[in-house]
């Protein structure tokens, strides 16, 4: 017999039972309004006042956690500086985490850009300065052979899902050693406001190894160890003592997302780990699945399948050959052509020029299927020239690289150009929303990974989508945590993609739309985690049997719910 999901899925705090919130361990009045998972702040009603000792320690107001909402989200546009409040929704995380969350959750489109991108990529440069209590779990090569037990350090026991970074790629801003922490915090965060993901079933995860990051190493207020990076065998071992470690405390079901890894780790990692781990790679997966979704709708407005267009991409990362593989799986699978042949249609140019097979040689591995036969170029403007793309991506961590040229060129090509500048934060975009509608005289379809404001041009406005890989982990994350799948599996991001796509309404198109507004992110999120949850059966990857019958609702009664609860 199926046991009652909401609580065997998540088994979130005990307030989500009905229960007085210190059946645990909290003893007082004055420790509940300290304690973020079950303080209401003014939101306490007298009944609770009198039952839970809390006479006297609020102001005898007691108001609705809608007007908390209301009062905060007035506080927050005071505010001119986004780090300021960026700062001012971490203080409310840590202190109130369900008004956080409603919060977050009611007005996800205008919140969106201060807990996450751009501004978390700028909290995590200072991240020494602004921090005034940890969060997540920090990891470092001080803590060698004793990683076990500092899992154990950590207050929550039933956890699903853990974002870990090395901090060694912080979105396009490079090395920023352990201050990366800010990543994972905002992913997390990411996932219980758009997945449903319950807070208490979140771990945030450095792993701490040093940093060649000088500005870092020479700032006295840098957090991290004050060591150039450990690599090989050291960087190996310690992250393989961590991998063991979680699956030993946690169980085969713990989902682990890696983030911000540079290149070299981040593929290796995800190979060493897909078949023994339920492992994610977001910046190699997530963005792969939520570009793909993008192209996908953006047939709807060029015509065309996805084998008859061609792409280049300026980035040869993770992101690019991740987004140039998914792409090339699904022609395949589309076209019932060989990847090999499905591949021929992409293009990558990273900072050597057009890669091509007379580089093969001296190519990373990731980076050599896509070694075509070709003349070298070295400039991304004659590869476009050449190449003709339909299809633009920019994927290099490099800021301003989709000159007017080389977008000219793009409109002059083709009658609809689609341009992606999806690197990030917002000062690493290969162009910005207003260069792409302006140099294309209003005929680009342009998305970018963070977000831009819409643009008026010649009269029209035009509303550019955030192609960012936030559509799809947390809707993924909940898809496999519901499921209790134990392995990732490419088709099941091409069932994400499938289902992002989907979501997209004539309404968006209309706008020039190729992904739907974040305002109805968890209803999108709920149609991802069922159809990745269905592939994961359909795999045989999925634990949690029998297999519920309607998925979109059994994930949607699985999703946490930011409003108070009564206390008895
Ligand atoms: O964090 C984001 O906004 C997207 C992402 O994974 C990255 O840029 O590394
Ligand atoms: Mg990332």
């Amino acid at each position: 017999m199926e046991t009652p999901l909401k609580d065997s899925v998540f088994d979130c705090y005990v307030d989500d039972q009905g229960v007085t919130p210190w059946t645990l361990s909290v003893a007082s009045g004055y420790n509940l309004l300290r304690d973020p998972h079950h303080n209401k702040g003014l939101a306490f009603t007298e009944k609770e006042r009198d039952a839970h000792y809390l006479r006297g320690l609020l102001p005898p107001t007691v108001i609705p956690q809608d007007l908390q909402v209301k009062k905060l989200l007035n506080n927050l546009r005071q505010y001119q500086v986004p780090l300021q409040k960026y700062m001012a929704m971490m203080d409310l995380q840590e202190s109130n985490e369900k008004l956080f969350y409603k919060l977050l959750i009611e007005h996800v489109e205008e919140l969106l850009p201060v807990v996450y991108t751009p501004t978390v990529g700028e909290a995590c440069q200072k991240y020494g300065s602004i921090v005034k209590r940890p969060q997540g779990l920090y990891i470092s090569l001080k803590e060698k052979g004793k990683i076990l037990e500092v899992l154990r350090n950590w207050p929550e026991r039933n956890i699903q899902v853990i974002v870990v970074t090395d901090g060694e790629r912080i979105l396009g801003l490079g090395d920023l050693g352990c201050q990366g922490m800010g990543i994972p915090v905002g992913k997390l965060s990411l996932y219980t406001a758009l997945g449903g993901v319950c807070p208490s079933a979140c771990l945030p995860v450095t792993i701490d190894v040093g940093t060649n990051n000088e500005r870092m190493l020479n700032d006295e207020f840098y957090i991290g160890l004050r060591q150039k990076r450990a690599t090989g065998q050291e960087y190996t071992e310690l992250v393989h003592e961590f991998m063991v470690a979680v699956k030993q405390n946690y169980g085969e079901k713990i989902l682990i997302q890696f983030e911000d890894f540079a290149n070299h780790n981040a593929f290796d990692l995800l190979e060493k780990y897909s078949n023994t781990h339920l492992v994610f790679n977001d910046d190699i997966q997530g963005t792969a699945s939520v570009v793909l979704a993008g192209v996908v709708a953006a047939l709807k407005l060029v015509g065309g399948t996805l084998a008859d267009h061609t792409f280049l991409f300026l980035g040869a990362g993770e992101a690019g050959t991740g987004i140039a593989e998914l792409i090339a799986l699904e022609i395949s699978k589309k076209t019932s052509t060989a990847l090999e042949d499905a591949r021929k249609k992409i293009w990558l140019v990273d900072s050597k020029g057009l890669i091509v097979s007379s580089r093969k040689e001296s190519l990373q591995h990731f980076k050599k299927p896509w070694a075509h036969e070709h003349e070298p170029i070295k400039d991304l403007i004659d590869a476009v020239k050449d190449i003709k793309p339909t299809v633009l991506i920019g994927t290099s961590g490099v800021g301003r690289t989709f000159t007017k040229d080389v977008v000219e060129a793009m409109a002059a090509i083709n009658e609809k150009p689609i341009i992606l500048a999806l690197s990030n934060p917002t000062s690493q975009s290969e162009c910005t929303a207003e260069e792409a509608y302006t140099w294309t005289e209003g005929r680009a379809i342009f998305a970018s990974g963070s977000p831009f404001d819409p643009v008026e041009y010649e009269g029209n406005v035009f509303v550019p989508g955030q192609a960012n890989n936030a559509y799809i982990f947390p809707g993924f994350g909940l898809g496999l945590i519901m499921s209790g799948t134990i392995r990732v599996r490419d088709d099941m991001l091409l069932a994400a993609s499938e289902a992002l796509a989907a979501q997209v309404t004539q309404e968006n198109f209309d706008k020039g739309l190729i992904y739907p507004p974040f305002t109805n992110i968890r209803k999108i999120s709920a149609n991802i985690a069922a159809k990745v949850a269905a592939k994961a059966y359909e795999l045989g990857l999925a634990t949690r049997l029998p297999q519920p019958e309607d998925l979109v609702n059994h994930a949607e009664s699985c999703m946490y719910n930011p409003s108070y609860q009564n206390y008895r």
